[in-house]
């Protein structure tokens, strides 16, 4: 049987979390394909294991903590001549013990945002990047609340920790749109966070941010934006593939739950909302009728994290 025959080798891996960020990465020992090459701790689902179970038996003989919460978050294919690996990537969030190298690794806590060690396995590149992206997407509500107290939210919000806005004002002359998306891109450069312009590919170059696109936008385009983020709202199983397959960084499933702009609308619900992103490459950010207490649920169903309209503005 060919390596292109042979059903995909399932792998869990974790990433490690620290309250600051830092996360935990292994050194692939000397014997092991890749060996010197850093990957996130973790190993292949062994026969009639789930790939929950196969990460906490992992963790327990690698490092010797005892897993007490992990979230499901992305996963990814990757063919390595040696192998065709699917590779289950859950937060670890939760544990008992301090991490010990038990099989000779080296360790080291590192960061997204500047990772300190090298070279990481070549699959793990766009999971570093999903790992700088922060748990809460904010979408903005000018219309609604005006936009001098919009601004006003939006600077309290940024002071408190928000790193990830989208602007998205559908109604407003584009004028308008164009002065406050100068103004909010100002905001979030001075803080730090990452802006997304719904819908305008050309404004977003322009400001040097990132866009997010409605589901017909990705439809008509044949390639990815070259922009530092793009994000893709999704709405199913299609438009979820197709973001996938386009190379969105990011993507928003909604409508999760009932919301007050769309009455009586069908919607997701949980369980579907986990179907549907179970095995997703990319983060994905649940949208619809939630607050930000509603983290922890979305997390447990595979989100990535929420996106927040009404209640990101409170
Ligand atoms: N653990 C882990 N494996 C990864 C990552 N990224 C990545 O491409 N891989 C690949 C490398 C390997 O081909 C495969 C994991 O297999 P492994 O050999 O480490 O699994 P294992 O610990 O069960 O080892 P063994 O049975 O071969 O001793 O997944 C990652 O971040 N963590």
């Amino acid at each position: 049987m060919s390596l292109r025959d042979a059903p995909r080798t399932e792998v869990a891996a974790a990433v490690i979390e620290r309250p600051d960020g830092s996360f935990l990465m292994a050194c692939r020992p000397e014997g092991k394909a890749y060996a010197g090459w850093w990957e996130f701790p973790g190993g292949k689902v062994e026969a009639g294991e789930t790939a929950r179970e196969a990460l906490v038996r992992e963790l327990e003989e690698e490092l010797g903590i005892a897993v007490t919460g992990a979230y499901p978050w992305i996963s990814r294919c990757y063919d390595y001549p040696h192998a065709q690996v699917n590779l289950r990537f859950f937060r670890v969030t939760g544990w008992q013990g301090e991490p010990q190298p038990h099989e000779g690794q080296q360790l080291a806590w590192t960061h997204a945002s500047r990772p300190e060690v090298e070279p990481i396995l070549p699959a793990n590149g766009p999971i570093l990047r999903g790992l700088s992206l922060p748990l809460v997407y904010a979408i903005s509500d000018a219309e609604n609340l005006g936009v001098d107290i919009f601004l006003k939210r939006l600077d309290e919000r940024l002071a408190a920790g928000l790193r990830l806005v989208q602007l998205r004002e559908k109604a407003m002359p584009s004028r308008d749109f164009e002065a406050l998306a100068r103004a909010v891109a100002e905001r979030c450069r001075a803080a730090g966070a990452q802006l997304l312009i719904n819908g305008d590919i050309e404004l977003a170059r322009a400001l040097g941010v990132g866009v997010h696109l409605g589901s017909k936008q990705w439809l008509e385009l044949k390639q990815r934006p070259e922009l530092s983020w793009v994000g893709a709202s999704c709405h199913d199983a299609g438009e979820l593939a197709r973001a996938v397959e386009l190379g969105a960084d990011l993507a928003v499933l909604s409508p999760v739950l009932p919301t007050a702009s769309h009455p009586g609308a069908p919607t997701l619900g949980w369980p579907r909302f986990a179907e549907l992103v179970a095995h997703s490459p990319i983060p994905v950010f649940a949208l619809g009728g939630l607050a930000e207490n509603d983290l922890d649920l979305a997390r447990r169903h595979g989100a990535h994290g929420v996106a927040l309209k009404g209640w990101a503005w409170r």
